[in-house]
């Protein structure tokens, strides 16, 4: 299948990608969303990107840098331009976009972000990207369980998350909704709510470790 290529998309004033510029392409394009506060961004952000195209058959992977986590505090929160500046630098990959559309939108929360994303690129298949931490503590998001009506989501496995995120209260409401780890390139494809866990190779990178050390002259 023909690959898109970030550049045969139209991005209007908005920031966000509209329909395909070129009109030849009449497929859905598959795009990962991956919320993060990216304080700053780091390998394992890549690492879950590029396990993200591989294992989900995505075109692309955007980096939605978040402009302030609802549940996390602002204290210690870098200024939202550094943190974009951050993940622009770590991308490095011509289908990984750093991107400002929460900030453009002016949503906060991803429930808000997804209804507003489907509306405005109703021919975007879009995956929700998340780590295992995240599923674990799910049930604390706002209208969490809208999230999994509105979007596919992909959870990447995280040192020491794994189990804390399979016996979540998000995990088991939607169990039955689980798609096999083996099917997961259909998961684009699928109608929400769909979900699956992928146990992959995990990457040990923290911004809270990075941020610690910082602070540590290390
Ligand atoms: N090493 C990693 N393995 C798997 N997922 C990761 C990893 N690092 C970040 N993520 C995921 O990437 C998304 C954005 O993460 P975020 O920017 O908060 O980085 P973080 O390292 O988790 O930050 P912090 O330590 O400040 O909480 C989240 O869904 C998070 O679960
Ligand atoms: O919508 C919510 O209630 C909500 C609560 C916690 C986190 N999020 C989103 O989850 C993404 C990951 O956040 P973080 O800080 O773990 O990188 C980011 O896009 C946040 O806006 C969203």
């Amino acid at each position: 299948m023909a690959r898109v290529r970030p550049h045969s998309l139209r991005v209007p004033a908005s920031g966000v990608a509209a329909v395909p510029a070129n009109g030849a392409d009449r497929r859905r394009i598959a795009v990962g969303l991956m919320g993060g506060s990216f304080n700053p961004a780091h390998e394992g952000h890549r690492h879950v990107a590029e396990l993200a195209f591989r294992r989900l058959g995505l075109d692309e992977v955007w980096w939605l840098v978040s402009p302030q986590n609802p549940l996390k505090p602002a204290a210690g929160m870098a200024a939202f331009e550094d943190r974009l500046e951050s993940a622009r630098r770590a991308a490095r990959h011509p289908r990984i976009r750093a991107r400002d559309i929460e900030a453009r939108l002016g949503t906060r929360f991803t429930a808000d972000t997804l209804v507003a994303l489907r509306r405005r690129c109703p021919t975007m298949r879009f995956v929700w990207i998340m780590g295992a931490d995240n599923l674990a503590g799910f049930h604390r998001w706002d209208r969490w369980s809208l999230i999994f009506h509105a979007c596919a989501v992909a959870v990447f496995d995280r040192p020491s998350y794994s189990l804390g995120a399979l016996a979540s209260r998000a995990a088991h409401r939607f169990a039955r909704f689980r798609v096999p780890s083996r099917a997961s390139r259909t998961l684009a494809r699928r109608r929400p709510p769909a979900w699956v866990f992928l146990h992959t190779r995990r990457h040990p990178a923290s911004a809270t470790r990075i941020r610690e050390a910082a602070r540590n002259g290390s």
